[in-house]
């Protein structure tokens, strides 16, 4: 069956404010000539796709039975509102996008976010991956479901490198729904699910690009979770390692939400890095672990006695209303107190990422917000703090391809349903709420206690007025009316260099992008938490000898600010024409949520994993840090050499020093994790100022211990778990066999085989000698390879099985083996014609599925 016409309008044109139509190419709102009938279409398919604006209205006593239904059985359902007046009138006002784009602007952020997804990189199979979408399904999907091949159903992102990022105009729900998409939709599920494939939306892939990363770079993701930007982050700086070295450089990914950690946790395990650190700090108080001249000789010769970071991502909370398009709750829930509120803390965060920056080294700043106050006013706030310590760096020749607007560099503040140009049109009793800093010039007017709205207000108090009074309301009305349009104020600072991405540009979620470079050490700011509530003077001076500061920062950062923020936030309001300003209302941090009902499901594992285990275990006491285990090296020799023996673990592996457990009773280690040399000098300084990262997460899980029957009675209790594999596989000499393709292919399909059952005798022989135990298994090259010498490269396919009595079973999860054998089989076919394949892979893929429905790594141990 064809599909007329599924995919969304690709990119919007600005001029024809009535019709949506599509438009391929890449440019900001260039028109290109259109159906009409299309864009009806268009329309007609939006309002049956939005399947995900729809909610279950609370219960009506008087119309509606208890259980929601009305009265037929069927519940009932209202659809989202995507309108909400204070937001059209706020961002008309700001002037976001012109007058004449406004409609389309609008009409785009009321359509289903298109899918996005990227391959991971670091994946075997990344370049298969990425010749599958452009020969394969690029095809096929542009022929089944695209009249006339005008719009692409997918494509790769421009501006993204070596078209590892993809555009689908088709929405998640689409997928999800029509049957004609079933095999690309299985084929984005199960690559998504292994890792291979990470759905991410467009935009918020665009910040770690312009950080210009390296491999050898000290990166800090300050609001990490959950993580697709710490992935993109990982894959740079392992871009050009080879097998079985690591790169220089590390990545620690902070958040503050303890789950949402376990979300990133999960998210990069597909990366394999044992050069991740994940942290649980509050980003603004993140500590830098300076080692002071009182520590000893031997921890001042440290290689690193501070933590510095050459880069730093700062992807901030937000209110988040550039996602609009994919969580259309926001429609609902946002008011412009949202982003008032959210302010300092960005700045404070921002700042503690600066002060965290080596010298010469790159911060991006970013919101998946629209509004100024969190955008600009914060970057003006930033760049007045640091004076010329810090640039705002001119990216416009970096990602062409990338459509762009400049920062603004005039806005206004809404606060109680009025609009305010200027810091003095601020009423007194609101400006612990707003601050100097939310507006373009960023005075604080210190003369300001003989402000008008005092004399005013103070009239309408000495008259029995209370302040809340309406006369107070229409004095603050009156004195903006008065200041309107005389008093605007514009920034000075080159703030044309933020990035804006707008929905209607490139059909995408909008993103707001700023690039920092540190020139000189940050100037001494005395930073008080007074600042925060808007008596904070500029004290920015050009850098000297003896004014540097980035220590006096790490402990004097703004103590209990953010309390005073939330307080000031949630203020008795004045009786005014807005919503009571909850401001925390939405949760910034799920509107940022980058992730798809895939993720979510994940995030509900994780969080009942996270219950559940809490329930059973007692909360974590050892250690510095509460509710978190203990980081600790393992010097345990016994452990440690018993391993080495075993696998015949070649000398020139870095290895003792580099394994961690997170237990401190050694008898009891179940996992151990390996770290990079960064990661572990990183740690060694941790040690030595006390343990002042709180550390939930950790390197490469390299070794687990094999507790049932057959692993204890193993020489080697502990297996080479999947992740640690590739790394170690180059230097292990023992217990490693290579298998012609048909053994290999037969493992994968079977599961367990009998030794006198391999095709190849000779390597059913040399298995049955192995040492009971974990062994590895790679894939030979010719067709009866088992005597071939190891010779590992980024080719090399190999997987962790386990020699028991009779037979060698696999030691991979079953959606591991399906993927494993339908891309061999597919390699295959390519080099050789399909000599080897005796079924069609889909049948054998499937059979593999259903011979391991229930398996895991564990049970192919059970099955020896
Ligand atoms: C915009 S989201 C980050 C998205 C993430 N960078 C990504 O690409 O997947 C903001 C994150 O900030 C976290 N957060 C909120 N307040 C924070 C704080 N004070 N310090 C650190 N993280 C914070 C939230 O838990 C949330 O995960």
């Amino acid at each position: 069956m064809k599909c007329a016409l599924l995919l969304q309008h690709p990119v919007l044109v600005p001029q024809q404010l009535k019709q949506l139509e599509p438009n391929m190419g890449g440019g900001g709102g260039g028109g290109r000539g259109g159906k009409g009938g299309r864009a009806r279409t268009q329309r007609k398919h939006f309002r049956q796709s939005r399947e995900n604006v729809w909610k279950r209205p609370k219960p009506d006593p008087s119309s509606e039975n208890k259980d929601g239904s009305n009265g037929s059985g069927k519940p009932s359902w209202t659809a989202f509102a995507t309108q909400n007046d204070s937001f059209d009138e706020y961002y008309k006002e700001q002037g976001i996008v012109s007058s004449e784009e406004w409609d389309v602007f609008m009409e785009v952020l009321r359509t289903p976010l298109p899918a996005a997804f990227r391959i991971n990189s670091s994946s075997q199979f990344c370049t298969d991956i990425r010749l599958q979408l452009e020969n394969d399904f690029m095809k096929s999907l542009q022929a089944e479901f695209v009249e006339g091949g005008e719009v692409e159903a997918i494509r790769p992102l421009p501006w993204y490198p070596e078209n590892l990022a993809w555009h689908s105009n088709f929405s998640r729900m689409q997928l999800r729904k029509n049957q004609t998409l079933e095999r690309f939709h299985e084929f984005l599920k199960l690559e998504n699910e292994i890792g291979n494939i990470t759905r991410q939306e467009a935009v918020s892939m665009v910040p770690p690009l312009f950080l210009d990363v390296h491999s050898n770079h000290f990166v800090l993701d300050m609001c990490a979770a959950p993580g697709s930007k710490t992935f993109q982050l990982l894959e740079i700086i392992h871009r050009s390692t080879k097998p079985g070295s690591l790169p220089d450089g590390m990545v620690v990914a902070n958040d503050l939400d303890v789950q949402r950690c376990n979300l990133l946790i999960h998210q990069t395990k597909w990366m394999c890095t044992a050069n991740l650190i994940v942290t649980n700090h509050e980003a603004q108080q993140f500590p830098g672990c300076h080692l002071k001249k009182t520590h000893t000789r031997m921890e001042l010769d440290r290689s690193i006695t501070q933590l510095q970071f050459d880069r730093v991502l700062c992807d901030v909370p937000c209110s988040g209303d550039g996602t609009l398009r994919k969580a259309p709750d926001v429609w609902r829930k946002w008011n412009s107190g949202m982003g008032n509120g959210l302010h300092s803390l960005q700045v404070q965060i921002a700042m503690r990422g600066l002060s965290l920056l080596k010298v010469g080294g790159r911060m991006v700043y970013s919101t998946c917000s629209m509004n100024p106050v969190e955008n600009e006013a914060v970057v003006a706030e930033i760049l007045r703090k640091c004076g010329e310590s810090v640039e705002l760096v001119d990216v416009s020749s970096e990602l062409p391809q990338l459509v762009r607007r400049p920062g603004l560099k005039k806005w206004k503040v809404r606060d109680k349903g009025v609009w305010l140009v200027s810091y003095k049109d601020v009423y007194k009793f609101h400006r612990s709420a707003i601050f100097p800093s939310m507006f373009p010039s960023g005075r604080s007017f210190p003369d300001l206690v003989d402000n008008k709205h005092d004399i005013k207000v103070e009239n309408n108090v000495s008259d029995g007025g209370s302040g809340n009074t309406e006369d107070g309301l229409q004095a603050m009305e009156n004195s903006v009316i008065e200041s309107d349009g005389l008093d605007e104020e514009v920034s000075d600072f080159p703030l044309e260099r933020c990035m804006r991405i707008v929905p209607h540009d490139q059909n995408c979620g909008a993103f707001f992008i700023a690039v920092f470079q540190k020139v000189f050490s940050l100037p001494a700011i005395q930073e008080k938490p007074k600042s925060l509530q808007g008596t904070y003077e500029q004290q920015a001076k050009p850098p000297s000898e003896g004014n540097k500061v980035e220590n006096e920062l790490e402990t004097s950062t703004v103590d209990g600010a953010d309390e005073e923020v939330l307080e000031a936030a949630s203020e008795t309001n004045i009786n005014d024409d807005e919503p009571n300003e909850v401001v925390f209302e939405v949760n910034p941090c799920i509107t940022c949520e980058e992730q798809d009902l895939e993720e979510s499901k994940v995030s509900c594992n994780a969080e009942t994993e996270l219950k559940r285990t809490a329930g059973k275990r007692k909360l974590q006491t050892q250690g510095k840090w509460r509710g978190v285990d203990p980081v600790i090296f393992l010097k345990d020799e016994v452990i440690i050499n018993s391993i080495k023996t075993f696998y015949g673990i070649d000398e020139s592996f870095p290895f003792n020093d580099h394994l961690i457990t997170r237990n401190s009773d050694t008898s009891h280690v179940k996992r151990i994790y390996y770290v990079s040399k960064s990661v572990k000098d990183v740690l060694e300084l941790n040690f030595s100022v006390g343990e002042r990262l709180k550390i939930t997460s950790i390197g490469l899980k390299m070794f687990e211990r094999q507790s049932s029957r057959e692993g204890s009675s193993a020489p080697c209790s502990f297996r080479i778990s999947s992740e640690g594999l590739p790394l170690i596989l180059p230097y292990i000499t023992k217990q490693i066999l290579y298998a012609s393709p048909v053994d290999f292919k037969h493992l994968l399909q079977y599961k367990s085989i009998k030794f006198a059952d391999f095709v190849d005798a000779e390597f059913g022989q040399k298995a049955a000698n192995l040492m009971p135990g974990c062994c590895v298994i790679a894939l030979g090259k010719g067709s009866k390879a088992s005597s071939d010498p190891f010779q590992v490269d980024e080719s090399t396919i190999a997987i962790g099985c386990w020699k028991g009595r009779a037979s060698l079973c696999v030691l991979v999860t079953a959606i591991d083996c399906q993927e494993l054998l339908g891309r061999l089989l597919t390699r295959m076919e390519t080099e050789t014609g399909s000599s080897m394949q005796d079924k069609p892979s889909n049948v054998m893929a499937d059979e593999v599925q259903n011979s391991n429905d229930k398996n895991d790594a564990n049970e192919g141990i059970a099955n020896c």
